[in-house]
């Protein structure tokens, strides 16, 4: 591996922010760049001392040893074939995408082209190792519910489902596949993919998103029942100050699993 080794984050926004600087400090060495928007360019790199890009070819052309999404599902679309199509490794936020099933070929076409490794993180939920051992024996049902207060919801389909601004006790909003979740609420339905792919799969996933006025915090629960007996999964998440959409957790998975992955590679 070249030394320094080279590192680059696809979005410099909340969470890209958050993976920069706990990397940084548990890779010193290593070297960081990153890509977004055109106009951000330049504050951005100012304020992060990394190199910034706005170009997904130019980025590539800068040869990172690893790339880390944080941008978004179009930026998976857009930017993480041909990182792998180049034998780069990647490691992904934003798996809700994965519930297209042309994105999921893509993306699996362009990994055994050159034997490149697109690792899915957990993200803002956890302990999903109990429902794929669950799956062993056969599980019966998997419902994941996901509570935000009204300001985790600005900016979503939610704005159209529920009156965000009067709301003066919780709402349930969404009731349905994980497949329509990801797809209808792509900056915060993320996880109901990682679960999806844990257990019963996006079709059989059921989801219900829920804004609360009275939640402070982003809660994740999943109630599951099998051969095994039921389990259920409960977290509440800190937001991250910048965007109230993302858990901070979610940032700090990411963060492991490249460190997990640095491991493998060896820088
Ligand atoms: N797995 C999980 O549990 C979670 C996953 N996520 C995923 O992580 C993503 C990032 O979260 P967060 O940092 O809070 O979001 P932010 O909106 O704070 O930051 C994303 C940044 O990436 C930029 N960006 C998006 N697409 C591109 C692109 N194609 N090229 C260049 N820049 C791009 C955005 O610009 P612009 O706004 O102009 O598009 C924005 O500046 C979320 O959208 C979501 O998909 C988030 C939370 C939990
Ligand atoms: O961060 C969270 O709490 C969950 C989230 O936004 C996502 O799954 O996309």
């Amino acid at each position: 591996m070249r030394e320094p080794a080279r590192l680059a984050i696809l979005g410099m926004g909340a969470m890209g922010q958050s993976c920069l600087e706990g990397l940084r400090e548990r890779l010193p060495r290593t070297q960081f760049a990153f890509l977004e928007r055109e106009h951000r360019i330049h504050r951005l790199s100012e304020e992060t001392s990394a190199q910034g890009f706005s170009d997904v070819t130019e980025l590539l052309d800068w040869q990172p040893d690893l790339v880390v999404e944080c941008a978004g599902h179009s930026a998976v679309r857009e930017a993480v074939p041909e990182a792998l199509r180049r034998g780069v490794d990647v490691v992904i936020a934003s798996l809700g995408v994965l519930g297209d099933d042309q994105v999921k070929m893509t993306l699996d076409e362009a990994a055994e082209s050159s034997g490149a490794r697109l690792t899915v993180v957990s993200g803002a939920i956890g302990g999903l190792d109990a429902l794929r051992a669950g799956m062993l024996a056969g599980v019966d049902s998997v419902v994941y519910e996901g509570r935000k207060p009204p300001s985790a919801w600005r900016g979503s389909a939610a704005e159209e489902l529920c009156a965000l601004a009067q709301l003066e006790h919780a709402e349930v909003f969404f009731e349905g596949s994980a497949r329509a979740a990801a797809a209808q609420f792509p900056k915060n339905a993320n996880v109901t993919a990682a679960v999806a792919l844990a257990g019963v799969g996006f079709d059989s996933t059921v989801v219900r998103l829920i804004a609360d006025p009275h939640a402070k915090e982003n809660s994740h629960t999943v109630d599951v029942e099998g051969a095994f007996g039921r389990l259920r999964i409960v977290l509440t998440n800190h937001p991250l100050p910048q965007n109230p959409k993302t858990s901070w957790l979610a940032a700090l998975s990411v963060q492991e699993a490249v460190l997990r992955r640095v491991e493998a590679i060896g820088f």
